[in-house]
């Protein structure tokens, strides 16, 4: 893509016209993160982990977040049900595989929802690598320093970004709801995730400035989110492509 940080500006302003209804089942210690996170770039979340309901809330979400972190049976049955009903409806989710290397169960649960064609996974090196070979038609994006996104044998690195996310539990969580956002605007699912990784890095360097440490640089981050525009985007945005 020619120029991908006005292209994310745009699917940003589309996110905030339509208001997209963004599901999240994720682990306990990020929900107040990710809600607050989408909701600030303008998305709808909700949050709702019993299984009973999620016909209903699957009807009304266009996109899904699975975070497999603090899994308990209750979460895990919620899961089982709202990713096939989103992979029936055709209606894009992400798996974020918190840990899966260290948890046979949960590796083996993320093996069954790779089956039902996530639309991305997220997560860090270790997390990927254990889950790339059960989800061939995936964007695989790995976080870290720099995030990579790969797809098709082609790959989008984005260079944005700040050592105080690392210092914030939950901004790579986050950045699993906000690429779910973005899937909800732009079909192509490798776009998607490299714009919303673009967002959430641009607006970490928007929000260090007005940061003393963790916890101001949380609400700062937030404050970003709110105001970033396609100008900021374009002046601050690094990305390299291969392939
Ligand atoms: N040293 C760094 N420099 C720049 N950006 C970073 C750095 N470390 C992490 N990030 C950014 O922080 C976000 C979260 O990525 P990270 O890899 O820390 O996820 P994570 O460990 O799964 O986070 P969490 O579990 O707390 O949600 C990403 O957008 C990533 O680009
Ligand atoms: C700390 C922690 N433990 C389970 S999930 C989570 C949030 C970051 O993944
Ligand atoms: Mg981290």
């Amino acid at each position: 893509m020619q120029n991908l940080p006005r292209h994310a500006g745009t699917l940003l302003m589309r996110i905030r016209e339509n208001a997209p209804r963004v599901h999240c089942l994720t682990n306990a210690v990020v929900k107040e993160l990710t809600a607050d996170g989408l909701t600030a770039i303008g998305a709808i979340p909700s949050m709702t982990e019993n299984a009973d309901e999620m016909p209903d809330f699957m009807d009304v979400s266009k996109a899904l977040l699975v975070n497999l972190g603090t899994l308990d049976p209750a979460r895990t049955e919620a899961i089982k049900t709202a990713v096939s009903l989103m992979a029936a409806a055709q209606k894009p989710f992400i798996i974020d595989p918190v840990k899966v290397e260290i948890s046979e169960s949960r590796l083996a649960l993320a093996h069954t929802l790779c089956a039902q064609r996530p639309a991305a996974i997220r997560g860090n090196a270790a997390e990927i690598a254990a889950l790339a070979p059960s989800a061939p038609s995936a964007a695989l994006v790995t976080t870290g320093a720099d995030d990579t996104i790969r797809w098709g044998g082609k790959s989008i690195t984005v260079h944005n970004g700040d050592p105080l996310m690392g210092y914030v539990t939950g901004t790579g969580c986050l950045s699993g709801g906000v690429i779910a956002a973005f899937l909800t605007v732009e079909e192509d699912r490798m776009i998607a995730a490299a714009c919303a990784m673009l967002v959430m890095g641009v607006a970490a360097e928007i929000a260090r400035p007005q940061a003393r440490g963790p916890g101001t640089f949380r609400a700062a981050l937030l404050d970003a989110l709110y105001s970033l525009d396609t100008e900021t985007l374009i002046q601050h945005g690094r990305i390299s492509q291969n392939g």
